[in-house]
């Protein structure tokens, strides 16, 4: 912050009498030997924090342990290190800005969950945040003065209005319908799966958010907003390349665009509200459309003038619903349609269970899942085996400096959860690779001890803890529960004949990770099974036609404008 402020300060003319009276040499010199000692001291002081923090690799001056990172999946690398040194957490310094990687399930919890208050913030993030929507977006909100902290209350409180706990059983008929049509979509386009969940999970949220479903998987707020959240999340993995090294170096941030290479891609200044004008525009469109009035971009309007929300703010609140709610449901159900094809075997109780509760001739409903103990195990293990925000999203900050075991934890340092290692950690989840339901059932030998009652950290942590995990475990359990009903997931063949294999470890690089493409053949188990899912899903787009609805606006044209 020094440097930057002193470099905005430099007047040229003090450079020029400067050079007239000193001589150049001399002042290049002199810059020298300050230089110098300015990052002496900033090294001496790095190398002070590191004997007080969670051990880590040596840091370099200025550049910390950046060129040690990894080109993909740095997760992965951080669980190692963690091996290595024998410790739940590690130090790893990105630039001159240490972060803590937690790989531990126990000091998650004791950190993130026991000690909420003090972990409920995050850190000055500027690719993320301050590029984009900053304190807007509860997403990124640093919660470190009281004003804050009120200002956060209220955002989660608006977010809970519209898909707490209490709030999604509300959505649960036509979050049924949609996963209905996803199961009748796969009858006739088995092979286009992804777009599948990729519509269906969008229109969930669109219905909420904006009392309109999005019935074409083709249409631009699916392809669109996906692709912003991909490259969203590819850019947020920390690396040694721009954009990712702007946080360790703030000052680059402020060179104009068109001579910051390193910022193109990134919203500008002038430049970052489109998204966010993009929102807002829909959440209004929405608060104009008669009918639906209990949809979320209502309320908001509604309670606009009693919280004074700024425009940006409903934005945000809407546009999150899209931007942390569709890529991440979508692929968790690829994920489990992966699981279903490498591991076969765990299909068969899951099979014996739902023919024994529900039969052929209706699918599962939400009634069922009491009376379905083994698909709940499988559902949850489809949340741990592929975790989507596979670094636990956003990181935490405390909010004061903290201790761990006698490390010293400063103030707003990068807190991660490493959900990769936390869940793959032998410990508690015996050959983690191995999709294995057991491990959810109670008394299974394959059980082991875990904190929390859900048996995963999927959905992150104490105060920032997703603000759409009842929407989405609500969701992942029924349309996952119907899919194992009604189909066979098996080996797609080539043109030989032979079966093309899958690999469980070809994952994309992003923070919201999916299985890259994959080939798979999705059929119906039986005639009877046919016949019920075409009639389900014909009457599920009857009762879904009061949604169908079409938008004048384009994510696309406010980024052309
Ligand atoms: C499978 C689906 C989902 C997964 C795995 C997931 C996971 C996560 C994770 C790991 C975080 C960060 C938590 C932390 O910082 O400790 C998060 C935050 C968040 N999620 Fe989700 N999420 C999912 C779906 C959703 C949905 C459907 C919505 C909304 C409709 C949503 C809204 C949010 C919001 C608003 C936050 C920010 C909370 C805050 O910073 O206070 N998420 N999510």
């Amino acid at each position: 912050m020094a440097i930057e402020q002193l470099f905005e300060a430099l007047p040229l003319h003090y450079v020029q009498h400067g050079i007239s009276k000193f001589g150049a040499g001399n002042i290049l010199l002199a810059l020298f030997v300050i230089a110098a000692i300015g990052v002496l001291t900033d090294y001496a002081w790095m190398l002070y924090l590191r004997s007080k923090m969670p051990p880590g690799p040596l840091p370099l001056p200025i550049v910390g342990n950046t060129y040690q990172l990894p080109d993909n999946k740095p997760w992965i690398y951080f669980e190692e290190l963690s091996k290595k040194y024998n410790t739940p957490l590690i130090t790893y310094w990105i630039g001159r800005n240490p972060t803590v990687w937690i790989n531990d399930a126990w000091a998650a919890n004791e950190l993130l969950d026991k000690r909420a208050g003090i972990y409920c913030s995050r850190p000055r993030m500027l690719v993320f945040a301050e590029l984009g929507a900053g304190q807007n977006n509860l997403v990124n909100m640093i919660t470190t003065t009281q004003a804050e902290r009120d200002r956060f209350r209220v955002q989660r409180k608006l977010m809970h209005q519209g898909v707490g706990i209490q709030q999604v059983k509300r959505y649960r008929d036509f979050q049924n319908d949609e996963s209905k049509v996803v199961a009748y979509d796969l009858l006739t386009s088995p092979e286009d799966y992804v777009e599948h969940f990729e519509r269906y999970a969008t229109s969930v949220v669109s219905i909420i958010g904006f009392g309109r479903r999005v019935g074409d998987p083709k249409d631009p707020i699916i392809t669109e907003v996906i692709a912003v959240m991909h490259r969203a999340a590819d850019l947020n993995v920390p690396g040694k390349t721009f954009p990712m090294l702007l946080e360790t170096f703030p000052i680059l941030a402020k060179v104009p665009t068109e001579y910051a290479p390193w910022k193109h891609g990134l919203g500008g200044k002038g430049k970052s509200h489109r998204g966010h004008d993009f929102f807002y525009s829909l959440a209004a469109e929405a608060n104009e459309n008669p009918g639906h009035e209990d949809c979320y971009a209502k309320m908001l309007f509604k309670e606009q003038p009693k919280y004074n929300l700024r425009p940006q703010e409903i934005s945000a609140l809407s546009g999150n619903l899209f931007g942390a709610g569709s890529d991440t449901s979508s692929s968790t159900l690829i994920t489990a349609i992966l699981a279903m094809r490498a591991f076969p075997e765990t299909l068969i109780p899951a099979w014996e269970e739902l023919d024994r509760v529900v039969g052929s001739d209706r699918s599962p409903s939400f009634e069922d899942e009491v009376n379905l103990p083994y698909m709940r195990a499988l559902v949850k293990e489809v949340f741990r085996w592929r975790s989507v925000a596979i670094i636990g999203g956003q990181p935490h900050a405390p909010i004061q400096d903290d201790y761990y075991k006698g490390w010293l934890i400063p103030k707003s340092t990068w807190i991660q959860g490493n959900v990769w290692a936390i869940h793959r950690n032998e410990r508690e989840f015996p050959d983690p690779d191995r999709f294995n339901p057991n491990r959810f059932i109670k008394d299974s030998p394959d059980a082991r001890p875990f904190p929390g009652e859900r048996g995963y950290m999927t959905f992150g942590w104490g105060r920032r803890v997703c603000s759409g995990q009842a929407l989405a475990e609500q969701g992942t359990w029924l349309t996952v529960a119907r899919l194992v009903w009604g189909f066979k997931i098996e080996p797609a063949v080539d043109g030989n004949g032979k079966p093309i294999p899958v690999d469980i470890f070809d994952y994309t690089n992003g923070l919201n990770m999916r299985p890259q493409p994959f080939k798979v053949s999705i059929k119906p188990r039986s005639e009877p099974i046919r016949q019920a899912i075409i009639r389900e899903g014909e009457q599920a787009l009857a009762d879904l036609a009061q949604f169908e609805g079409v938008t004048k606006h384009r994510m696309s044209s406010f980024y052309k404008k």
